[in-house]
């Protein structure tokens, strides 16, 4: 893709709409928004304009925007228009855009590439970007703006400086250590800082299960025997018919799920199949698949009819509630459960939210958010403090081979934001993103 070319795309959402966006980005926007509006209207300020295609017919009149790079979302010339968002309006404007030499469409990523390209943005301020535009609960949300918007980057820059400048240090050290030492307690301040930046390190690291809730999801996995009523409970709390309900014992096989908005957080609630030694392959196989989602849940909701004797918890390491079901028939019984519910009657399912919100605060916490959140961001930091580690444990080792792994140490945090070797990240993480961003 030849970085000379100026690139069009809608980038605003599905059509029809009120008002479609129609960014354009590189060196022809400003000539091509002549042609199209008559003049480019003074930046950052919306100008009414008649919008003509190239042979001077009006395609429709709208907002025209111009940014002078490198003020601008991409750091090029950009122009942004607002037309109406009908079908065929976007359809002509397009065209027309196409028609002018130089001009594309733009590719998925591709703004927010160029972006980056132009330093407008580091890896961690993107994937927070593609972050936010996916977030659909208010503590993604949250995750996400603090990563779009710097906060992660500037902390991953200060250990990195901080680093590099220990490295210089060490590295002074070793070149005039023929001549006169640098004082002892200079290096021991050194290595002091550099063994409080490992614990800040691995501290910060363990937010990483944090926000993997967050941005993941937390996973609730619904089980108990045949006919306990799991998969009513599964549409109680989707507030649809997502599974079928009958009175036959083994009528759910499948896995199936609904995600939840929870308190803000994301709730990927999954219905099993119930557990027992069934005699049908099909069966079986939804108890194999019952038992694979459990061994990965978050948080296991065990159903059974309350008063039922028998009663086999799941032996696994995640936290397994007790839940009884179908308390119209049995009223008075809630010894022994963590919540007792009943679908028909419609009671106990707001204990139910609150007993999984309860357990996802206990492991999220709900104040910082200035946490890793991508698998990504965990192995760069991981990498970071192996490398950070190696450099304190080999105190009788060379200088210069302390220094070395401190310079490792230090890129890693260069690749996690991009700075250096990023080639082969690039593709990863901009497939992510729709055309228009
Ligand atoms: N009385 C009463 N019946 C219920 C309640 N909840 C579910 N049932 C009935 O219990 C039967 C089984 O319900 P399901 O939700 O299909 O149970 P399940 O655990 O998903 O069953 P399998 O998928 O077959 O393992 C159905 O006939 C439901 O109508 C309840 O709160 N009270
Ligand atoms: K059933
Ligand atoms: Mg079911």
């Amino acid at each position: 893709m030849p970085a000379g070319d100026t690139i069009y795309a809608l980038s605003s959402g599905g059509l029809p709409s009120g008002v479609a966006v129609i960014r354009v980005s590189g060196p022809a926007a400003f000539e091509v928004c002549r042609r199209l509006a008559g003049d480019v209207p003074a930046p950052r300020q919306a100008a009414l304009r008649s919008i003509r295609d190239r042979n001077g017919e009006l395609l429709d009149h709208g907002l025209v925007l111009s940014f002078v790079g490198p003020h601008s979302f991409t750091g090029e010339d950009c122009i942004e228009l607002q037309i109406h968002g009908g079908r065929a309006v976007v359809t002509a404007l397009l065209k027309t855009l196409g028609a002018f030499s130089g001009c594309r469409l733009a590719e998925a990523g591709e703004f927010s590439r160029r972006a980056f390209e132009n330093g407008k943005l580091d890896l961690v301020e993107i994937e927070g970007l593609a972050d936010l535009l996916a977030a659909e609960t208010e503590m993604q949300r949250r995750l996400a703006t603090e990563q779009s918007r710097g906060a992660l980057s500037a902390l991953y820059m200060g250990w990195r400086d901080r680093l590099l400048h220990a490295r210089a240090m060490i590295e002074a050290e070793f070149d005039f250590s023929e001549e006169e030492d640098i004082p002892d307690s200079v290096a021991a301040t050194i290595w002091t800082d550099m063994g409080a930046l490992s614990h800040e390190i691995k501290r910060h690291l363990q937010g990483y299960a944090r926000g993997e809730i967050i941005r993941d999801g937390f996973k609730v996995v619904i089980t108990g025997p045949p006919n306990a009523g799991k998969s009513s409970l599964m549409n109680a709390l989707a507030g649809r018919d997502v599974a079928i309900v009958t009175e036959y014992a083994g009528t759910t096989r499948d896995v199936l799920s609904v995600d939840l908005d929870l308190d803000g957080f994301l709730v990927k609630l999954y219905d099993t199949a119930g557990i027992r030694e069934a005699s049908d392959v099909v069966e079986q196989e939804g108890v194999r698949r019952a038992a694979q989602q459990i061994a990965d849940a978050d948080l296991v909701l065990h159903l059974s009819a309350v008063g039922d004797a028998d009663i086999q918890l799941p032996s696994v390491s995640v936290p397994v509630r007790k839940i009884g079901t179908k308390a119209d028939l049995a009223p008075g019984i809630v010894k022994d459960y963590d919540a007792v519910i009943s679908t028909q009657a419609d009671l106990g399912l707001g204990d139910i939210k609150t007993l999984i919100s309860n357990e996802i605060k206990d492991r999220v916490g709900d104040g910082a958010v200035s946490i890793p959140s991508r698998l990504r961001q965990q192995e760069h930091l991981s990498a970071c403090v192996e490398a950070l580690d190696e450099a304190l444990r080999s105190a009788t080792a060379p200088l210069e081979v302390r220094a070395e792994a401190l310079r490792r140490s230090a890129d890693w945090l260069g690749r996690l934001t991009g700075r250096i070797d990023t080639e082969m990240l690039l593709g990863a993480i901009f497939s992510e993103f729709c055309v228009g961003k």
